[in-house]
């Protein structure tokens, strides 16, 4: 049997729109593969004056200008403005066109119309960069346990956030300056407010529970807790109990067959793989029904590893593949009404009254810690109070069904 290479045919024409982090990135991968049959035929900036590392007779400055072009093949969507992106891409769905983009924020609000304006139009979005920058993850979702139903997928989702609690753990750093470096690096988002207050890895975690349950989530729903009011203190209380501090997205199915999903600080510890994922890389474990344990780790923010996941959309746009969110048609229900047990650190004992713990198990007034149970609402509503007031909190991983003390799931991170 002899296996013939596939045909060659003309490179795909690409418009791309933005030019920042991202889009340089794919930009050198697609110049150092001539042979990868892609073209960057059009890209549109912004800013006519900003110093490029290109000429400006390379440039467009609108980017309706590429929508218009019909001789693109695809339309690749990396700027850093989310309602600007949701114009732009719903307009390309809207003339069925292929479009890939890397904006999770955009995604996150819009999922359900941009998915139902494909099925209208025949257009076709893809998204791989837009969840743990290399990491294949969303396939893995989509494709391969499409059939298979998961008990949980946890995973650290930022790269920002994950590159400063390493700094500041491994090396004693403190909070604003490794910020300063993850934005130097081309990690953080124009808003570092969006990674250091866990928004953007919650942006993440809805689009996994569409592909990973079915389920289409508000954000708002989500409870997503973040570092700003980070210490050394509460550092070294992890390490006292031989412990890192992660912020994790846990998506997990209960008992009943509803799923939950926190974003949120929390203790891992060494028999956990996302305890040694450092710097900005990102890891994702995947408890399935029937394969078990899998776990996924890489570079999870930067131009060349978020520009190569677009590669890869753009490589399955060539050969025709689409998600089937094949879990939607039997989404299981949201819960949030769960007990979450917690570390607290505040110096506010108004926060502590608000939470109106069910139970405390620890207390240490020299440190200004608490730990016990919260129910989730309480969380959720008052997220906003325990940001402004510096509040710092971190999951212990265990949740149970609210004012019971039957424990229902132990999450080992
Ligand atoms: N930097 C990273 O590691 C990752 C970024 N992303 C996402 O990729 C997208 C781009 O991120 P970065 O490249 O890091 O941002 P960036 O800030 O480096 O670049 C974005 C560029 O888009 C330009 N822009 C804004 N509005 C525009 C418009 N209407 N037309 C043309 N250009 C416009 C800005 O001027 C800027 O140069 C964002 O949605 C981000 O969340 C996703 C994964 C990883
Ligand atoms: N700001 C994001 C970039 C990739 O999604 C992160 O730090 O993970």
């Amino acid at each position: 049997m002899s296996i013939n290479p596939a045909p060659a045919s003309a490179p795909l024409r690409i418009g791309l729109i933005g030019f920042g982090c991202v889009g340089q990135g794919l930009y050198d991968i697609l110049q150092q593969q001539p042979e990868a049959g892609f073209e960057i035929a059009r890209i549109a900036v912004k800013n006519p004056t900003k110093a490029r590392t290109l000429p400006l007779n390379r440039f467009d400055f609108r980017a309706d200008d590429l929508l218009q072009d019909a001789s693109l093949d695809v339309l690749v969507e990396v700027i850093d403005d989310a309602d600007e992106a949701f114009r732009l891409v719903r307009e390309a769905l809207c003339q069925g066109r292929r479009v890939v983009t890397a904006n999770k924020a955009m995604l996150a609000r819009h999922l359900p119309e941009l998915v139902q304006l494909q099925q209208q139009t025949g257009g076709t979005l893809l998204y791989e960069a837009a969840v743990c920058g290399s990491i294949p993850v969303i396939r893995t979702l989509d494709a391969y346990f499409g059939a298979e139903p998961l008990r949980s997928v946890t995973g650290i989702l930022n790269g920002s956030s994950n590159y400063v609690l390493t700094r500041m753990g491994e090396a004693g750093a403190d909070y604003a300056p490794a910020l300063a470096e993850a934005q130097q690096k081309g990690f953080a988002e124009t808003d570092p407010t969006l990674d250091m207050g866990a928004f953007d890895p919650r942006s993440k975690a809805v689009l996994l529970a569409a592909h990973a349950y079915g389920a289409f989530l508000n954000p708002d729903e989500v409870l997503n807790l973040g570092i700003e009011g980070i210490s050394a203190v509460d550092i070294a209380f992890a390490a006292s109990q031989g412990q890192k501090i992660k912020v994790i997205a846990g998506l997990q199915r209960l008992p009943d067959g509803r799923v939950t999903v926190l974003v949120t600080p929390q203790l891992v510890g060494p028999e956990s793989p996302l305890y040694s994922v450092d710097d900005e890389f990102n890891g994702v474990v995947i408890e399935a029904d029937f394969a078990g344990e899998q776990f996924l780790r890489g570079r999870g923010a930067g131009g060349h590893p978020t520009g190569s996941a677009v590669l890869a959309d753009l490589a399955a746009l060539r050969q025709g593949f689409a998600y089937q969110y094949p879990k939607a048609a039997e989404a299981p229900e949201y819960a949030s009404d769960l007990e979450v047990e917690i570390y607290l650190r505040t110096d506010e004992d108004r926060i502590i009254d608000l939470l109106d713990f069910s139970e405390i198990s620890e207390e240490a007034d020299e440190d200004e810690y608490v730990v016990g149970y919260v129910a989730l609402a309480h969380l959720i509503r008052h997220r906003d109070t325990l940001r402004k007031y510096g509040a710092f909190i971190v999951r212990t991983g265990r949740l149970r069904p609210v004012s019971t003390n039957e424990l229902v799931a132990e999450v080992s991170a």
